[in-house]
């Protein structure tokens, strides 16, 4: 059966993303826009100062999902959003001023923001954490200096006095000759609010696409580290640099639509306090969720609200001292802090992590499809790793030396030897981590050229670690669509715009993880968090992530470590159907038992060369090894008795 034409249908079953969810996301977003600009029709004084909250918090909205991309998907703390905005805003002030219809003074300015968004990307490529953020901060200090030292942002100011007598700077845009007129003068419909508005459930729309896709699980492969994204097939750097790209878009669009909403800018709306203000939108709504920034920005324009602002003010002054004020930046740090200490994921992240704990709620597990589906890569050479003469020196220590090695289809290759030995060395120069010094290594037929691990995976070779590397946040699932790279998946826009392709690419991914967990037989625990599981069974997750990326060529780093019997055994019964449905494996275990019980080869390294190669049985017998590995043995105990 072809997997494409009944991958959407299969979807539903199992439970998944599909276009509908979106389509429903969209209507119920436009709604709710359409009945927050219904009270402000009513054109009272109050009114006007209603619509220009609905309008900030449309225009904070759109800059904050952008933030929650970035930061919440992604990983990357950026302080950098307020830049993004006043860009949006400046840009698109001087581009009307200038001529430009509005609707292209906007796009060039968030082209304009979107390339410095690569830039700070390429920037902070090989930063991590706090130092995104310090880079990100320096570049939102810079565009609040321009801006209040260069006289050319000047004629972007002004207040609302000169729009309430019917001028602004910038004038208003027009929509099929309707001019989008803002909320300044009661009884004047403030188009402009709507469309503020629409343009936010737009922009919420759009993080649901691109969050809940392939390149979503991208993002969320680059917060777990730039190692293990690179190892699951993802281009760590197009991934950065096209998220910094997206979210300096959402935020210049956001900027635009203050602009639309207010028609003056002044360089005081801003500052650093946005990003911040910003930040907290995402904190407290809760990152990583589609709803969050909707709830953080209701919360935040509450707490700015005059009459909160107030009850705090003579809270402190009847508590603490009426010296001083504490300020909106105080209480907006003062909230970050508090909701980093006492609820991490947020308001929306919180309820979601309740209700999924809740036992009534839990879905389903999947329906495993009835699609064919072989183990692996197409094995293009039976001899799916041929290592010859590999080095690698590091700093004057030969930590491997002259190694040859073969693995062939259907068989498990087993690399063992003392601590320091080089064993994990040479599996990272098969998987990409280091390039050779000299040598050379191929896969699957296909010689490794520049050594990347996303580029070796794309050849065929797919890892676990010493230590499991998942997203404990994630459910199962999620962890193990993360491990399937679709070849020629569909681009951005097409991910954005939630197109059939992007569907299709999600459905297979999810068809194709689902596959995985059956195969090890875990469907039982797909819609768990990968973090409530046993380590043991996180260890089997990491082999369903890895062989759900169809290698020629499966790595696996000490996967018996801190398994119990019952797990090992399971372990043991797991690596032979693997082999006998053809794969390579390359296994590197200090347990005895299991790589006898496993490995048709067994290579032994002892200070990065290769001290014995040959069957369990010659390994078992060989004294060489017994001296240099498997320690003295007592007459009547075998080694492996020895050694557990
Ligand atoms: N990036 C590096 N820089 C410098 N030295 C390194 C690096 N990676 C490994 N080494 C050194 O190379 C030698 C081989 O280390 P390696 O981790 O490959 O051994 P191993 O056989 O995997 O040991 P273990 O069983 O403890 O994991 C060690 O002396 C180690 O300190």
């Amino acid at each position: 059966m072809n997997a494409a034409a009944t991958a959407p249908a299969r979807e539903r079953r199992t439970g998944g993303h599909s276009g509908h969810s979106s389509t429903i996301l969209l209507v119920a977003g436009l709604v709710a826009a359409v009945a927050l600009f219904l009270p402000g029709l009513a054109g009272s004084a109050g009114s006007v100062d209603y619509m220009q909250k609905v309008g900030l918090g449309a225009a904070y909205l759109i800059a904050a999902v952008g933030l929650n991309l970035l930061w919440g998907c992604a990983g990357q703390l950026s302080l950098g959003q307020a830049g993004f905005f006043a860009i949006g805003g400046y840009g698109t002030a001087i581009g009307v001023q200038n001529g430009l219809p509005w609707f292209l003074a906007v796009v060039v300015a968030v082209l304009v923001a979107a390339v410095v968004g690569a830039l700070l990307a390429i920037a902070s490529l090989r930063l991590e954490g706090p130092f995104v953020a310090i880079v990100t901060l320096i570049f939102t200090l810079l565009v609040v200096t321009v801006l209040n030292q260069a006289p050319a942002f000047g004629r972007a100011s002004g207040y609302p006095s000169t729009v309430a007598q019917g001028t602004s700077s910038v004038r208003p845009p027009e929509l099929f000759g309707l001019h989008l007129d803002r909320p300044f003068l009661p009884g004047v419909t403030g188009w402009a609010v709507l469309a503020a508005a629409v343009l936010a459930v737009l922009a919420v729309v759009l993080y649901r696409n691109l969050a809940g896709s392939q390149f979503g699980r991208a993002m969320d492969s680059v917060r777990h580290g730039d190692l293990v994204a690179a190892h699951l097939g993802v281009d760590v750097f197009r991934t950065k640099v096209q998220t910094f790209m997206i979210a300096a878009g959402f935020g210049a669009v956001g900027g635009a639509v203050y602009l639309m909403v207010f028609g003056h800018l002044q360089p005081e709306s801003f500052l650093l306090v946005l990003s911040i203000d910003l930040l907290v939108m995402v904190m407290v709504g809760g990152s990583r969720t589609v709803l969050g920034p909707v709830v953080g920005v209701l919360f935040l324009l509450f707490l700015e609200s005059d009459s909160t602002t107030g009850w705090i003010v003579d809270l402190q002054n009847s508590w603490i001292s009426d010296k001083w004020f504490i300020g909106s930046t105080g209480i907006s740090g003062l909230v970050l802090i508090l909701v980093v200490k006492f609820l991490p994921g947020g308001i929306v992240g919180t309820a979601q992590k309740w209700w999924r704990q809740t036992a009534r709620h839990r879905p389903a597990p999947p329906v495993a499809g009835d699609t064919d589906h072989t183990i692996g890569a197409r094995v293009l050479d039976p001899q799916v790793l041929v290592v010859e003469n590999a080095s690698i020196t590091f700093g004057g220590l030969k930590a491997v030396s002259d190694v040859d090695l073969t693995v062939e289809a259907g068989t498990v290759h087993a690399l063992v030897g003392p601590n320091g030995a080089g064993k994990t060395t040479l599996l990272n120069l098969v998987s990409g981590v280091y390039p050779v010094d000299t040598g050379t290594i191929r896969i699957n037929g296909g010689q490794v050229q520049d050594a990347r691990p996303d580029k070796v995976k794309a050849l065929g070779v797919t890892r676990t670690f010493q230590v499991p590397h998942l997203f404990v946040d994630r459910t199962v699932l999620e962890n193990v669509m993360a491990g399937v790279r679709a070849p020629g998946a569909a681009g951005l826009w097409r991910i954005a715009a939630n197109s059939p392709r992007a569907v299709r690419d999600s459905a297979q991914a999810r068809e194709r993880a689902i596959w995985a967990l059956g195969y090890l037989d875990m469907l039982a625990d797909a819609e768990r968090l990968a973090g409530d599981l046993s380590y043991g069974r996180q260890r089997m997750v990491e082999i369903a992530r890895a062989i759900a990326g169809r290698p020629a060529l499966l790595i696996l780093d000490e996967p018996a470590a801190g398994l119990n019997h019952h797990e090992e055994a399971e372990l043991v019964q797991v690596l032979q159907r693997l082999t006998a449905d053809g794969l390579g494996v390359l296994l590197v275990e200090h347990h005895m038992d299991l790589v006898t019980r496993t490995a048709a080869v067994i290579t032994c390294m002892d200070q990065g060369r290769v001290l014995f190669r040959g069957d369990p049985a010659a390994f078992l017998a060989d004294e060489q090894v017994r001296e240099a590995y498997l320690g003295a043995v007592t007459a009547g105990a075998t080694p492996t008795e020895e050694l557990r």
